[in-house]
């Protein structure tokens, strides 16, 4: 299978894997996590295939892998026959973004997706039947954008309701076909007109549902004229990765309602007439719940075969989503609908609302049905000599001019555009009177003059409108070279395509989307060798290291209109794409994941939050929305609770320390100057906190009351102080008034954290604090955790107006001398639980192997045995036949005896140490967790995981042992067969 660049680029590894209907999906980072799903079918398109030499892909061979025509000849002639049948049928396909939804359903270049063969076989199948039928085809591409349902006004399309008819696109117009061709036009306007209304979205994630309605009517003339109609839907559905609602639970604001709407309504739309189709009662079928709904009503409903192609993303990296993709294909499943999965390229992209917009629509095709046949074959003819001379130009067009090509997130709006470059100068922006114009978010009205003269082109940006040359933003005329990449203002992208004795037999598909982005990151000296690698001599990068590159160049075009909406609406914030190391916020400091972040900045009172990437995608669509409708010509001011640009003033985290604690194990003191590093890494201030073991009573223990083995503090009472006594050049305090700083800290199983109080405007801020802490009963846990842990400690940045954190001890359990208790066998809340059943399970499914592990073990024994004893019986005569001197013959026979007394040897060892591991193994399989004593099922886990080491490391020493003894056997049976061989 291929998977698609990007992937590649992340080490992507395949975690799916197809038998037979059955698709199975491997947990990544727990390998022996394995769920299987049954579907009627399943394609798999990841390996086995070879290209043609029309491009078009084939089996290399072996029958698994599945192309187009297999898909096309399982699901588009099903389509096609029901349609014969008077039947309605619709094909969805619904996956992640690149995930190979618009690959089965329209195609690229050679490999036709359904939609093009079925129009195609339906059209040949129309030409072929005989004279007394008549037949009909009408077609509708429609769009249903996700960010427009606010433009749904006085003049643009709207679903009405009709008694008999059920939902109807007003004004919608099918448009009659006569032949394939004509349909080929007519999608190929639509992608143009499309394409078009992506590009000026003013977002990069401009996401859609396609729909393409054909109306198939047939009249047979026998005794008297038999009529049947039918509606196919070919549905590509936009991509699902906002199904699970990219963490907009934990945002202030909720995800605009519309924005996933859709796809959950679908969802439930199916649900439930699987509930129907197993004979449940339902009371109500939720259609009117979205726009795409109620369009499909019928199609869905009713005399309708509905099939949901699942297009799966393989790579290791679209786990979660591929998970849920699967998901939500059975539960359709059950209303036995066709469900199957031809497996491919994951992605990502981000959907917001809805509104529906009708493309299929061109001037002058509105048209009634009764029309007479000959006016509509002239009418047709006029149209293809019309199509056919603007073809002809085109093409001349691209033969002696230089052009911009349109490259968009979507491959299938890729090279849809082009904007020819003709002699002379041109301008290039938002206004009609410029010769290019161009539509697009940050594209002033005039942006950029092109010049093209004596075989060069130039561009030249108009006063500071933003023009990006190959990852470079330019500020004066610019030469282009034949592909170049051009970037017009947020994120337009465009391929530059030189005069024709400039161009070279370079292929310019390279030259996709994620290029331009990757090539942008580059220039702002972000790369994934920048990011790390992990592991000693590895020259790859580390896949999570991968993944979090391409989480940062995704969002890079997004941060960037996001800016550009804030200065639009006079927001006034700057967002910027962070990369957070988590091992600033892991106690052992070795977990060496990164996250994205973006940090947003008022920059005229310089306050700052910190968003998770959920956060912002969330944000970013109601930006969309907000900012539309200020284009719109409507005011753009919203209360602050639904603006999506505001949030109330909070305290910042600044930077995280470690300050090992191993000191405190050992009654030792430690004076730490620790650094405060902010989540790239960077010095943001110095701590200076000191840990001191002490008396109860708070004297500071001397170096004679030293202990050399931890133990010996065992169930004996244990007291610390930590006192935190300044920071120092604090950048957060610098150059911005009204801020302050809290250092907070959380000690083994404290409830919370605790946090100094507030110290304001002062770049050295004395804090001067200390706390005593006293294990009554130390745990062995606990004086485990001191010798392997950190104290993380982090500064927050208290900005003007935001709520400082509690600097009490409220809450926390005190002894009588007023110290803070820690190891508290009471402290294990609710909040451990969860942690704590993790923990089981991961244990659970631990047992479950070693038991697999077991039996297969048990199996190659018993074979082992029976080879040996085969071998054996066999060898042995064959050695006295041909030892005719009886001596020799006994001597053999002496060593097969000597070689029997060792394997029975190294098999009694064997079975002795079966027996120890079987014993272990009981105890794991019977001991059960104690139900309600929360303490004692934290060490009972505990417990549970280290027997469970000891018995795979007793159980892999066993079969060693066997094994070496067992190959030294049989190496000194060879040895003497040689020997005896005549
Ligand atoms: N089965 C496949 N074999 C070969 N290439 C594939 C296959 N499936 C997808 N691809 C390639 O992967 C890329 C992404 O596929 P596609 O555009 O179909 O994704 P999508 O799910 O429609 O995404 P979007 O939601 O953005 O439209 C394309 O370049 C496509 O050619």
């Amino acid at each position: 299978m291929i998977l698609i660049q990007r992937e590649k680029d992340a080490g992507s590894r395949c975690v799916i894997s197809m038998d037979s209907n059955s698709t199975s999906i491997y947990d990544p980072r727990n390998p022996g996590h394995v769920k299987t799903f049954t579907f009627d079918l399943a394609y798999w398109s990841h390996s086995g295939f070879l290209k043609d030499e029309n491009g078009m892909l084939i089996s290399a061979g072996s029958n698994t892998y599945a192309g187009q025509r297999e898909v096309f000849r399982d699901l588009g002639q099903g389509v096609l026959q029901s349609a014969w049948q008077g039947y309605n049928a619709t094909l969805l396909a619904y996956g992640q973004t690149g995930s190979g939804k618009s690959y089965s359903m329209i195609g690229y270049g050679a490999n036709r997706g359904l939609v093009p063969s079925v129009c195609e076989e339906l059209c040949k199948a129309i030409q072929s039947q005989e004279k007394n039928k008549q037949y009909q085809v009408r077609l509708a591409q429609i769009v249903i954008y996700f960010q427009d349902l606010s433009r749904l006004k006085p003049g643009g399309l709207k679903i009405r309701e009709d008694q008999q008819q059920g939902f109807y696109v007003d004004g919608l117009k099918l448009v009659p076909c006569d032949n394939y061709a004509q349909i080929e036009r007519l999608m190929d306007q639509g992608n143009k007109m499309r394409t078009t209304a992506t590009t000026t979205m003013n977002a990069s994630s401009s996401r859609s549902h396609m729909v393409i309605t054909i109306q198939f009517k047939q009249v047979i003339f026998l005794d008297e004229a038999i009529t049947k109609q039918s509606v196919i839907n070919l549905v590509d559905l936009a991509g699902s990765e906002r199904q699970k609602s990219s963490g907009s639970e934990k945002d202030r604001l909720k995800e605009g309602t519309r924005v996933n709407l859709s796809l959950t309504t679908l969802g439930n739309v199916i649900s439930a007439l699987a509930e129907v189709a197993t004979g449940k009662k339902v009371l109500h079928i939720p259609y009117r719940d979205s726009v795409l709904t109620k369009l499909l009503q019928s199609a869905l409903g009713g005399n309708s075969r509905t099939i949901m192609i699942a297009a799966l993303s393989p790579a290791d990296i679209c786990y979660e989503e591929t998970l849920s993709t699967l998901r939500y294909a059975e539960r359709s499943l059950v209303s036995h609908q066709a469900c199957c999965f031809p497996c491919k390229h994951p992605g990502s992209s981000c959907l917001s609302s809805a509104e529906l917009r009708l493309l299929a629509e061109s001037e002058g095709r509105t048209r009634s049905a009764q029309m007479t046949w000959e006016a509509r074959l002239e009418e047709a003819r006029q149209e293809w000599e019309q199509q056919y001379s603007v073809m002809t130009q085109e093409r001349w067009m691209m033969e002696t001019f230089p052009y911009l090509l349109n490259i968009n997130e979507d491959p299938q709006l890729s090279w849809v555009l082009k904007h020819f470059i003709q002699d002379g100068t041109c301008d290039v922006g938002q206004s009609t009177s410029n010769a290019i114009i161009l539509r697009g978010l940050g594209i002033l009205d005039k942006h950029a003059t092109f010049t093209n003269a004596d075989g060069k082109v130039t561009i030249a940006p108009q006063d500071k409108c933003k023009v990006v040359v190959n990852g470079v933003t330019i500020t004066g005329e610019t030469e282009l070279q034949h592909s170049d990449r051009v970037i017009l203002g947020s994120n337009s992208t465009y391929l530059y395509v030189g005069p024709p004795a400039q161009r070279t037999e370079e292929d310019l598909s390279r030259y996709d989307y994620d290029f331009f982005q990757s090539e942008l990151a580059a220039a702002e000296g972000f790369s994934v060798d920048k990011l790390g690698t992990v592991g000693s001599g590895q020259d790859r990068a580390d896949p999570s290291v991968l993944a979090v590159f391409h989480d940062y160049i995704k969002l890079m075009p997004l941060v960037e209109e996001a800016n550009q909406m804030s200065q639009e609406l006079g927001k006034d914030l700057k967002f910027e794409l962070k990369v957070k190391n988590l091992a600033l916020s892991d106690s052992r400091g070795h977990d060496l994941q990164k996250e994205i972040t973006v940090k947003v900045t008022h920059e005229t009172t310089q306050q700052v939050w910190v968003w998770s990437k959920a956060k912002f995608i969330n944000r970013k669509f109601i930006m969309e929305e907000l900012y539309q409708r200020f284009l719109e010509g409507e005011d753009p001011a919203v209360n602050q609770d639904s603006d999506p640009f505001w949030d109330p003033v909070e305290a910042v985290h600044v930077g995280s320390a470690h300050v090992w604690l191993q000191a405190l194990a050992y009654r030792m003191r430690l004076e730490e100057r620790a650094e405060l590093l902010n989540s790239e890494g960077l010095e943001e201030a110095v701590v200076l906190i000191n840990l001191s073991s002490c008396s109860s009573d708070g004297r500071l223990f001397g170096e004679d009351e030293m202990v050399i083995d931890p133990l010996e503090l065992l169930e004996r009472r244990v007291d610390f102080q930590i006192h935190i006594a300044e920071c120092l050049g604090v950048k957060w305090l610098r150059g911005a008034v009204g801020r302050g700083i809290q250092i907070g800290y959380r000690v083994y199983d404290l409830p919370r954290c605790l946090y100094t109080k507030p110290v304001w405007e002062s770049a050295n801020p004395k804090i001067e604090e200390t706390v005593h802490f006293s294990a009554l009963n130390a745990s062995y846990d606990f004086l485990n955790y001191l010798q392997k842990n950190a104290l993380i400690v982090d500064l927050w940045g208290l900005q003007e107006g935001c709520m400082e954190m509690d600097s009490s001890l409220d809450g926390l359990l005190l002894t009588a001398e007023g110290t803070v208790v820690v190891d508290n066998p009471k402290a294990l809340t609710a909040s451990n639980v969860p942690e704590l059943y993790r923990k089981l399970l991961q244990m659970e499914q631990e047992t479950e192997l070693l038991r697999e592990l077991n039996r297969a073990l048990r199996e190659e024994n018993a074979l082992l045995k029976d080879s040996l004893k085969k071998w054996d019986t066999g060898h042995h005569e064959r050695l006295i036949y041909h030892f005719i001197n009886k001596k020799d013959a006994e001597e053999m026979c002496s060593h097969r005896t000597s070689c029997d007394a060792e394997l029975a040897k190294a098999l009694k060892t064997f079975y002795q140490n079966m027996s120890v591991v079987r014993e272990q193994f009981l105890q794991l399989k019977h001991s059960r967790p104690p139900e309600d004593n929360l303490q004692v099922l934290r060490l009972f886990t505990e417990r549970q995981s280290q027997m469970i080491s000891d018995f795979g490391r007793q159980l892999e020493s066993t079969v060693d042992k066997l094994k070496s003894d067992v190959a030294l056997i049989v190496k000194k049976k060879r040895e003497y067969i040689a020997y005896s061989k005549p």
